[in-house]
């Protein structure tokens, strides 16, 4: 390995309370909401086919035009404690919130920008209400910030005169300042969720990265912050030059998840996901393949046992009312998690052999093993085959009542559960209770006792 002075700075996951308690919470809600919530895609009759939070970028939009949709901003029917008692009952344990997306408009009353609600109609803070809403209902909050920032005068993409490497180094200060209000303003956030830092500015400046990720550790000890806002000294980002993962879980995962284990490397992990196939900002629009509840909760089962947060996005409309589709998605992944929930919150990888029916997900430091079965088998038979010394003790699903499965026992360590009711309309979960053998019962199932 190379030395690095601007690389990752420790190796493993963080075994701090604060990092495990973000393990442990696994669904989240990730909103963006801004601007780019007006237009919602569609442009004096024409349709903008990007994802809505980028139309300022699209050739149809004049940028002026664009930038003075503060003027329009006024949400009058924001409500913080709904949208947060919506988002308890969908069950997520943490919210991230767009403070600043690309086009650089505060959606907090900044004091190092013009470019902020403050500004609009609306005048008023709109972080501070929902901060303190999703907090009152026990979930954590985090910030998404959009290093990249359209709107102010000395952002640069790629410096290219000793006139741009001043005005980018002005930028950095206000970066800088910008995070530090954040942290001041809203001090119960857990951590920070960056983006927009793919630009050559940034890529090119790892020791900016590395000096900017220690100074908010400084102000708020514990702060948790994703993989991306970081490059080392030779441009690598997210792994540094070594291949060691840099800040505190991967966040590549964005309309992606790993297929296997293997592929997260140990390392703690988030996947972010939208509900089409592109759009995190509002579109009138929702074109292409939309996701459905039930393919939702089964990437946030396979996100789980393979040891990792799953987070769903949701844009809400210019007026603060969340469509329709989304409401629906709220509630039907609540209902379903009211049920079975216990599967997921504290869930993490099993280190069983994956069977087709599903996923297994190990209730963290237990020998509770869930079975999350997506592929009800025509045949109704569910083979368990368990790893060496581990024999299966009981079986039952985890609705109410719980149906006991009696597991047939076949070769070594490998059982047969038969599903009586195959007409399943969402993933059924069911609680294995294993034990670890002393070798004295050669892997037979025991009589329930
Ligand atoms: C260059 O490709 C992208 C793709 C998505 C993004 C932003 N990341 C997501 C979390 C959204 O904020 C999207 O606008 C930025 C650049």
């Amino acid at each position: 390995s190379i030395t690095l002075q601007h690389g990752a700075h420790r190796i493993g996951n963080r075994t701090d309370a604060g990092m495990a308690r973000w393990r442990s919470l696994r669904l989240g809600q990730f909103i963006h909401w801004g601007l780019y919530a007006i237009p919602g895609g569609e442009w004096k009759g024409k349709t903008y086919n990007g994802a809505a939070e980028w139309i300022r970028s699209w050739k149809e939009m004049p940028q002026a035009e664009y930038d003075n949709l503060y003027k329009q901003f006024n949400p009058v029917n924001y409500q913080p404690e709904q949208w947060a008692l919506q988002a308890k009952n969908m069950g997520a344990k943490y919210m991230i919130i767009t403070t600043k997306h690309h086009d650089g408009f505060c959606l907090w009353p900044s004091k190092y920008s013009r470019y902020t609600v403050a500004s609009s109609p609306w005048k008023k803070d709109i972080i501070g209400p929902m901060v303190d809403a999703y907090n009152k209902n026990g979930i954590d909050v985090y910030l998404y910030f959009s290093i990249i920032d359209w709107n102010h005068p000395d952002w640069r993409a790629s410096p290219k005169t000793p006139a741009d490497s001043i005005a980018y180094g002005r930028f950095k200060v206000f970066v800088k300042n910008q995070l530090q209000e954040l942290l001041t303003k809203y001090p119960t956030i857990k951590g920070f969720w960056f983006d927009g830092t793919w630009d050559d500015s940034w890529k090119n400046d790892g020791a900016f990265s590395d000096e900017l990720e220690q100074y908010l550790q400084k102000i708020h000890p514990g702060l948790i912050i994703g993989s991306r806002l970081r490059a080392d000294e030779k441009g690598a980002r997210h792994f540094d030059s070594n291949g060691r993962l840099m800040g505190d879980y991967e966040q590549g995962w964005e309309r992606k998840l790993p297929e296997k284990i293997a592929d997260i490397h140990g390392n703690d992990w988030e996947g972010v996901m939208t509900i089409p196939e592109n759009q995190w900002g509002y579109n009138a629009r929702w074109a292409g393949h939309i996701k459905s509840a039930n393919e939702l909760i089964e990437m946030l089962v396979k996100s789980t046992s393979l040891a990792g947060n799953f987070v769903i996005n949701f844009g809400p409309k210019s007026d603060g009312t969340f469509r329709t589709e989304e409401v629906q998605r709220m509630q039907e992944i609540g209902q379903w998690m009211k049920v079975n929930g216990a599967a997921i919150y504290n869930g993490g990888y099993a280190g069983f052999e994956k069977q087709d029916w599903g996923y297994y997900i190990r209730k963290n430091g237990t020998d509770s093993v869930f079975m999350v079965v997506c592929n009800v088998p025509v045949s109704g038979d569910l083979r368990v085959k368990l790893p060496q010394q581990t024999t299966l003790t009981h079986a039952a699903t985890l609705e109410n009542p719980a149906q006991a499965i009696t597991p047939e026992v076949t070769g070594k360590n490998e059982y047969f559960l038969r599903l009586e009711t195959k007409n399943f309309h969402t993933p059924v979960v069911i609680l294995l209770q294993t034990s670890r053998n002393t070798g004295n019962d050669n892997g037979r199932f025991e009589k329930a006792k």
